[in-house]
């Protein structure tokens, strides 16, 4: 059974999660001054709310270590990190800029690891090549995911549908190139369900009217066809989902 936060106040919402976020980190982070804080960031409508939720939270914002923060991508497009469609970028822009200077101080900032840029572009092989080194890099099991959904039911750059069961039945490997994304640009890499299924924590964060109709399929269906709803099988108890009210509008808040 997984978790469900409802809220119909944005800005309570933004709260929470960051809060949530908080949370998650000081638990990783109890009684040694050498841990890490693992997390794992989706691209999307995640930025503002990682930014609103965090930099932007002056309550939260003190409460922040974040020197031990260790992040990643759950999917990462490949493209060019100043193309607007790079998940680093985009993340940059929206939370790395502004932390580094905000509440008047210099901010040191967490270690971010990104895809190999240098092979974006290079073709098939290049491609593998950047989800294998990306693979190397990660820790053994994420202290906290934070995901999204999409209006389709997809989760990282996990979709649903025949032709990406490649990427679903995957649990070999922990990344993953997706060449036939249906959403722009069709090459991607993604973390595998393999990945997920070991994560200390999982969050998934959904908000605005377009998400009426997958969460009621997610939520209450529970379509097992969609990624998103296998996310909540394997993971169960440990994942928390951040409903907006316009999103769970076909979602009864008691279930
Ligand atoms: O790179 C991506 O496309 C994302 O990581 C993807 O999995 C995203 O989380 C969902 O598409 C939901 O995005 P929104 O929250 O913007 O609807």
């Amino acid at each position: 059974m997984v978790g469900l936060q409802r809220f119909s106040e944005e800005k309570a919402l933004v709260h929470e999660f960051g809060k949530y976020i908080v949370e998650k980190q000081d638990s990783a982070l109890a009684g040694n001054a050498n841990a890490v804080f693992n997390i794992a960031i989706s691209g999307g409508s995640m930025n503002e709310a990682l930014y609103e939720g965090l930099v932007n939270d002056k309550e939260i914002f003190p409460h922040i270590k974040w020197p031990q923060w260790r992040i990643f991508f759950c999917d990462e497009r490949l493209v060019p990190f100043e193309d607007l469609q790079s998940n680093y970028g985009q993340f940059k822009k929206a939370v790395l800029d502004p932390l580094v200077h905000e509440d008047g101080q210099l901010n040191l900032g967490p270690t971010v690891y990104t895809i190999n840029e240098s092979l974006v572009g290079g073709g098939e092989k290049a491609n593998k090549k950047i989800a294998e080194e990306y693979a190397s890099l990660l820790p053994a099991a994420f202290d906290l995911m934070l995901l999204g959904c999409g209006d389709d039911g997809h989760t990282c750059s996990l979709f649903p549908g025949v032709e990406f069961n490649y990427l679903v039945e995957e649990m070999s490997s922990k990344v993953l190139w997706c060449h036939n994304s249906p959403k722009p640009p069709k090459d991607r890499i993604t973390f595998t369900l393999a990945v997920i299924a070991v994560a200390k924590n999982v969050c998934f964060l959904a908000r605005g009217p377009s998400k009426k109709a997958i969460m009621h399929d997610v939520l209450i269906v529970k379509n097992s066809e969609l990624p998103a709803v296998l996310v909540n099988e394997m993971v169960g108890a440990k994942v928390t989902w951040f409903l907006d009210d316009k999103a769970g509008a076909l979602v009864p808040k008691n279930c």
